[in-house]
């Protein structure tokens, strides 16, 4: 056992630490033990050098025989702070980010490279597009975990009751939410809600019609917001929210009051922590608003209630359940326990919030892959009439799984438009990424997934629109995070296969139905830069019924 001293490349040699080396450690060994002194997150790529001497230490012998203090460095690189740039007073990067921070974040990671810093309103923000660094941050552990802190994108409507999605995962919320609520989602519980799913799209068409014979185009956003919610409104909280009622139905109170929240909270946090705490204008807006949409997910509570109730085992009732309220109501775990009363509310407000915001986006950018990428429709729509579809089908995942095509389609519109762009997580401590990049304790890391999916380091020719690409090798053979539009890891979506199924559910019957064509195809389709989530603003389209249906290739 000898003592040596190593400090990191990059930072004073006074910052050293001692580190008892055995002569029998392997190398590998070295890097570890090493490794473990200064939180860098992947062993393998540090290398030993003495900087006074200006060589390389490659052997464990060389760095036992060296009294000099040990440099280490990470890939070849000294440690640094992400790259990103300088910024004005006060604002920091804000104008260089908004408005289309999509946009200007594929600009600065063009110029920065994989992991760059932001400092916005006095907010710093660490970034990513590699695919490797994403799945550590989404490793739940020592160096990242889901923390909502001051800075974090869900900090203004973080709720450590609701567990899932708003709350941190170091939590008795979280562990007790998490095993209640994700079974009611798994495979087999969402296939017994395709029927409800299709009739809320069934119920849709009177509107869709009404607005075709006045040879109307419609705003695809508000409509898809009122198609999505309709589903969630009866799947998760029982509630039909006759949304399409007519053409001119409003979207339900709790409809638009959680988009607002979003809104709000996106406005919020771009603004900085002190816009947050002020008593009046929209951070006060912010929280009346949530106090409502409480006081209606309990009302909703209370008449499931009604109905009365069975207890039955988590597997059991997720397939039993008539919506998740009832669920909830009724799930019982292997010790009897139930998912308690104060955590019953916050979930299912997240579940609902999440469920239909998503989904909403997803299906409009669905439309708008629809209309913009040509020859879609008729592939999508001769999919359907080669496997038989028709007006009468009843769709069932075992029917679904069949159509590739649209499979596909989904996919490529998810990663060239997905609706979710910014899963944060927090450094646990002082750590350094491969690279050599540092990341402070409780600094904020974003997989920026719209980056992930469109880095031209992953996917060929990143921008064009191809979902036949799914098909290919190097697409199949993907880095397990360079497709990742539900995020990845335990606090990963848990609604994903509700989403899917979903789409794949009202994609056939839309398409089949009607013909998509766009309305002011000499606008840019534009999207929110002030939402949680990405959704097209100004998308209109013209749905006119089918009168006729391509004759079967006889595949
Ligand atoms: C297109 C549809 C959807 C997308 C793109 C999406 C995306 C995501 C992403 C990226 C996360 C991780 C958030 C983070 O790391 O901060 C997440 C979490 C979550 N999603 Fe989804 N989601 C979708 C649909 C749904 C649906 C339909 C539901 C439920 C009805 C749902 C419920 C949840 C919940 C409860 C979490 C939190 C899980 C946890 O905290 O452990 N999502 N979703």
């Amino acid at each position: 056992m000898s003592a040596k001293l190593f400090y990191l490349l990059g930072e004073p040699v006074s910052t050293a630490k001692e580190i008892e080396v055995a002569s029998s450690l392997s190398e590998d060994d070295l890097k570890h033990l090493v490794a473990s002194h200064f939180a860098i997150v992947v062993p393998d790529g540090i290398s030993f050098l003495s900087e006074q001497r200006n060589t390389q230490l490659p052997s464990l012998s060389e760095i036992l025989e060296t009294d000099e203090p040990i440099a280490i460095s990470i890939d070849g690189k000294r440690v640094r702070d992400p790259p990103g740039p300088k910024g004005l007073p006060y604002v920091g990067n804000f104008f260089e980010i908004y408005p289309d921070h999509l946009g200007n974040h594929q600009r600065l990671f063009d110029t920065y490279g994989a992991v760059i810093k932001t400092v916005s309103m006095g907010r710093t923000i660490y970034l990513t597009n590699d695919p490797a660094i994403a799945a550590m941050a989404f490793t739940e552990g020592d160096f990242f975990s889901k923390r909502i802190i001051e800075g974090h994108p869900l900090f203004p409507i973080k709720n450590e009751q609701a567990g899932v999605f708003l709350g941190d995962t170091d939590t008795e919320e979280w562990r007790i939410v998490h095993k209640f609520l994700p079974p009611a989602f798994g495979p087999k519980a969402v296939r017994h809600y395709a029927p409800t799913m299709q009739l809320t799209v069934e119920d849709a068409f009177k509107v869709f019609d009404e607005l075709d014979g006045r040879g109307e185009a419609w705003n695809v956003y508000p409509y898809m917001l009122k198609l999505g919610s309709q589903a969630v409104g009866k799947l998760v909280l029982g509630i039909d929210f006759q949304q399409f009622t007519s053409v001119d139905a409003k979207p339900h109170e709790l409809v638009i009051l959680i988009a607002e929240v979003l809104s709000l909270n996106k406005k919020v946090t771009s603004w900085g922590s002190w816009y947050g705490s002020l008593p009046f204008g929209d951070p006060k807006a912010l929280r009346d608003k949530r106090d409502r949409i409480m006081e209606l997910i309990e009302e909703s509570v209370k008449a499931a209630k009604q109905g009365g109730i069975e207890d039955l085992d988590l597997q059991e009732a997720a397939i039993k359940a008539t919506n998740m309220v009832d669920y909830c109501l009724r799930a019982t775990d292997s010790k009897g326990n139930k998912l308690p009363k104060k955590n019953l509310v916050d979930p299912l407000l997240v579940a609902t919030g999440a469920g239909f915001t998503t989904t909403s986006s997803l299906l409009s950018w669905l439309i708008y892959s629809l209309v913009t990428y040509p020859g879609m429709q008729d592939r999508l729509l001769q999919e359907l009439v080669d496997n038989g579809f028709g007006d009468d089908t009843q769709i069932t995942a075992e029917f679904t799984n069949k159509l590739t095509f649209l499979d596909h389609f989904i996919k490529e519109t998810q990663r060239r438009h997905n609706p979710s762009y910014q899963p944060g997580r927090t450094a646990q401590q002082d750590l350094i990424l491969p690279g050599g990049y540092k990341i402070p304790q409780d600094g904020i890391l974003i997989p920026a997934i719209h980056h992930i999916h469109n880095n031209p380091a992953l996917w060929d020719n990143p921008a064009r629109f191809d979902p036949d690409r799914w098909d290919t090798e190097a697409v199949k053979n993907r880095h397990r995070a360079a497709y990742i539009p539900f995020a990845m890891g335990p606090r990963g979506c848990i609604g994903f296969n509700f989403a899917l199924q979903e789409v794949k559910v009202f994609l056939p019957k839309l398409v089949y139905r009607y013909r998509f064509e766009r309305e002011g195809v000499e606008d840019t389709v534009e999207y929110d830069p002030m939402f949680q989530l990405i959704r097209p603003n100004n998308l209109y389209v013209r749905a006119e019924r089918r009168v006729k249906w391509p004759p079967r290739t006889g595949l």
